[in-house]
């Protein structure tokens, strides 16, 4: 993959972080059952008081233009795993000690949100290669590049932050990720395309709000947030339709730059690409699915950030396609 930046920069944990991360997360399961279990979740408040100083270090915010880390340290024991399931509805409660973990840092980052429509409900998705899926563009698809995209762009309660932590990827299968802090644009285009021009229809995730009635309305792709752009963009969903050609030209060469600063991240077992949700588009390079059990595995998060100012106002009155966002917990 042609790449001009330089790679995701990594955050450790030590030991003692990962021991407080995977005990916590042991005596919550024993607590509550389960890791979806809605009582699991009003709790996590009250133990992000109990983590240390240390670990809320580590997991500040993303403060570097590449709009991501990756944190390091946690481990898996791959034969304690079991089998890679075929499809997220069949995955039960198995790695719910790494759903809980992901909880835990993504509480210590925000309010973990889920959707509705999306994989039951589930705050922590699995994101595994299904067969029938494998030309799909969302994360159930292997033999085709899944384009760079914003997760769950058509929306605007999106995530602010998106964690993907490895359960298991033997062949190295690569995530890519492209910040707009590193893109270069002229003046010109970047005016094009915070133009709301084209709307960002819901992807095949979501089926209930593909159904939706509603006019797709057309939203910026770029906005001027105060400390510097952000990005909402999915061309894969993206219909053209209305778009002029001025502004076809500015969105083709922001395709252009984001391609060349992309980054390749292989996700080793354990790890927790945390990507700036704002900045940051992300996608996955085409692989071939083994269907044996022992397929890449991820778990994802989504995390919303109180307070936070990097989107137009004009979002607010958005449909959002009759889907709307849970929090983990009520404030
Ligand atoms: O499989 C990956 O690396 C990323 C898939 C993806 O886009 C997602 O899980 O949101
Ligand atoms: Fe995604």
């Amino acid at each position: 993959m042609p790449t001009a930046a330089a790679p995701a920069p990594v955050r450790l944990l030590d030991a003692e972080h990962v021991a407080e991360l995977t005990t916590i997360a042991t005596e919550l399961l024993d607590i509550h059952g389960l890791a979806t279990s809605p009582a699991l979740l009003a709790d996590l408040p009250r133990v992000r008081t109990r983590l240390s100083a240390g670990l809320h270090r580590v997991l500040r915010p993303v403060d570097t233009a590449d709009g991501l880390f990756v944190l390091r340290g946690l481990t898996v024991e791959d034969a304690d795993l079991g089998a890679t399931p075929g499809h997220w509805s069949t995955v039960g409660d198995a790695g719910a000690r790494w759903d809980v973990v992901l909880l835990l840092v993504s509480t210590l980052m925000g309010t973990p949100i889920a959707w509705d429509g999306q994989q039951d409900g589930r705050f922590v998705h699995n994101i595994v290669p299904s067969p029938g899926h494998e030309t799909v563009q969302t994360g159930a698809s292997s033999s085709v590049l899944l384009t760079p995209h914003t997760e769950d762009a058509f929306h605007p309660g999106r995530a602010h932050l998106l964690l993907l932590c490895c359960m298991r990827n033997h062949d190295a299968v690569a995530t890519t990720a492209a910040s707009i802090r590193l893109a270069r644009l002229s003046a010109q285009d970047r005016a094009h395309l915070a133009r709301p021009v084209a709307p960002i229809l819901p992807d095949d995730a979501y089926e209930q709000a593909q159904r939706f009635g509603g006019r797709p309305e057309p939203v910026p792709t770029l906005f001027e947030a105060d400390g510097g752009p952000t990005l909402r963009y999915d061309p894969a969903y993206t219909p053209l339709d209305a778009a002029d050609d001025a502004w076809r030209e500015a969105y083709g060469r922001l395709g252009e730059e984001l391609a060349r600063v992309s980054v390749a991240v292989s996700l080793r077992p354990g790890d927790v690409l945390v990507v700036d949700n704002d900045l940051v588009v992300h996608g996955r390079v085409p692989f071939a699915a083994r269907y044996d059990g022992t397929d890449r595995w991820l778990k994802r998060a989504s995390v919303r950030v109180p307070g936070r100012r990097t989107r137009p106002e004009a979002e607010r009155s958005e449909h959002g396609y009759g889907q709307a966002a849970l929090e983990a917990w009520a404030l």
